[in-house]
């Protein structure tokens, strides 16, 4: 990232300053009461007594089912609401983009950097969005150091070719035909990877209807004042509720008087936790951690133990075959957790398939064999429990699968165990390095645990 003195001088900042010691709390809420967003006398927003900086606290014993606040929706700030909402809304089609982010975005850029906006006293909760530590403001050696094996610098890499290629290519053509409200001076790529970096962390998207899953793409993101206070953990106790006229949060485990209330995020990886919200559980709270094992690395395994060019002419063959039902792919991988192997059908089917010999294999493909699979076949590797059954040969490659995966990391299991019992030692590590081993030693246990099951 750039250094301080370079960064453009942007509304937020200069209301702050000119504000002087009003407390940036009281005026955001006084702002919410204005705008209709209804907050319940049993919470307060806090500094204090919370897992990282903002969050909010319960100051009454809460039952479950109780509405802690209601946001109306004129008071989320979206491409549909921001000022320039015309604007943005006569040149859809020009915004169309991979991420589905720019026309948010565009609105955040002008709503952050103009003085008078409505949502002045929201973005004054923030002085900058510089304590966001995504790994993707980590220099490169240092994410590759601590990160490798993860997944994450890998989805970094992809996460800023895009940024800066949907800043070059959709951004800054239309700021420039929008001079009188843009001008890249202010709105900098700089800024822009900042606010990326606060969707990321901060905005909601509105699960789709049903019917709609099939035909729609995802709805596009959108900020959500005071929800977006609420930190995450898995075995959260709160749940946001999304009605026609307003959104709601809602408890769903009592919650007694100090505590603090979470959010959930949704079912997050310690990696996607990191990777997208620059944080991750402490080793062994997050219930929903996975590891991956990239689906080509069981076809590397499967090569490795073919002993002549006709066996690995076959695995290539049955690579090609899984590649067109789409149970693999190049970029894809099998997600493991900690009870069940959650892309279970592509795994097995994968693990059968590579297993085959020449005779079995042509047979399949001429039965079209895995509509004849029994429902036991179906469901067998469901459980982590079940994947002590698998047949020998499948366990074999599965065993390899993951011993390949676990020499992609860097670090030593043993190393990092010890860290984690020394509370001093740990204590010295950065905060960057504390998160890192959390996401690391979270994936290679359930590796390990993988292991154990099928040896
Ligand atoms: C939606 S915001 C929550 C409000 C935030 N704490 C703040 O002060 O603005 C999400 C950010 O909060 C932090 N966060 C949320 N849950 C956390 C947790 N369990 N542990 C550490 N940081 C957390 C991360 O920095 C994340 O990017």
């Amino acid at each position: 990232m750039a250094s301080a003195a370079k960064r453009p001088k942007v509304a937020a900042e200069s209301s702050t300053a000119e504000k002087g010691s009003v407390d940036p709390i009281s005026g955001f809420l006084a702002w919410c009461k204005k705008v209709g967003l209804e907050l319940s006398p049993k919470v307060c927003v806090s500094r204090e007594g919370t897992v990282a900086d903002y969050g909010m606290l319960a100051t009454e014993d809460l039952q479950v089912g109780e509405v802690l606040f209601t946001i109306p929706r004129a008071a989320l700030l979206s491409q549909y609401t921001s000022s320039i909402q015309a604007l943005l809304q006569e040149a859809r089609e020009s915004l169309q983009s991979q991420s589905g982010w720019v026309p948010l975005l565009l609105a955040l850029l002008h709503e952050y950097t103009t003085g008078n906006s409505h949502w002045q006293p929201y973005f004054s909760l923030w002085q900058d969005f510089r304590s966001l530590d995504h790994p993707m403001f980590w220099p490169e050696e240092e994410r590759t150091r601590l990160l490798q094996g993860t997944g994450i610098p890998e989805a970094v890499d992809k996460d800023l070719v895009n940024i800066h290629l949907e800043y070059s290519s959709i951004i800054l053509p239309f700021m420039e035909s929008h001079p009188d409200i843009f001008d890249p001076k202010l709105h900098t790529l700089e800024l822009y990877k900042e606010l990326v970096a606060f969707v990321m962390a901060y905005s909601f998207q509105e699960p789709l209807e049903e019917e709609d899953e099939d035909e729609k793409g995802p709805n596009p993101p959108m900020m959500v004042p005071v929800a977006d206070i609420l930190n995450h953990v898995a075995s959260h106790n709160a749940n946001l509720e999304y009605a026609p006229k307003c959104l709601r949060m809602v408890t769903t485990q009592p919650i007694s008087k100090g505590q603090e209330i979470f959010n959930t995020y949704g079912q997050m990886a310690n990696w996607q936790l990191l990777h997208m919200y620059g944080f991750a559980e402490p080793y062994p709270g997050n219930t929903n951690d996975t590891a991956d094992i990239q689906m080509v690395t069981v076809r590397k395994a499967a090569l490795q133990r073919a002993k002549s060019e006709a066996e690995q002419q076959l695995v290539s063959e049955q690579w090609d075959f899984l590649c067109q039902l789409e149970m693999v792919g190049e970029e894809g991988a099998f997600v493991l957790g900690w009870d069940e192997v959650l892309t279970e059908e592509e795994l097995s089917m994968t693990l059968k398939v590579l297993c085959m010999s020449e005779e079995e294999f042509q047979e399949y493909k001429e039965q079209d064999g895995w509509e004849d699979d029994t429902e036991e076949e179906e469901n067998s590797i469901l459980s982590n429990e079940a994947l002590s059954r698998l047949k020998n040969p499948c366990k074999k490659l599965l065993y390899d699968s993951v011993l390949l995966t676990l020499e992609s990391y860097r670090s030593d299991l043993k190393a990092e165990q010890d860290l984690l019992n020394n509370k001093e030692a740990y204590e010295r590590l950065s905060r960057r390095e504390q998160q890192a081993l959390h996401v690391r030693y979270g994936q290679k246990r359930i590796l390990h645990q993988l292991l154990e099951l099928i040896q």
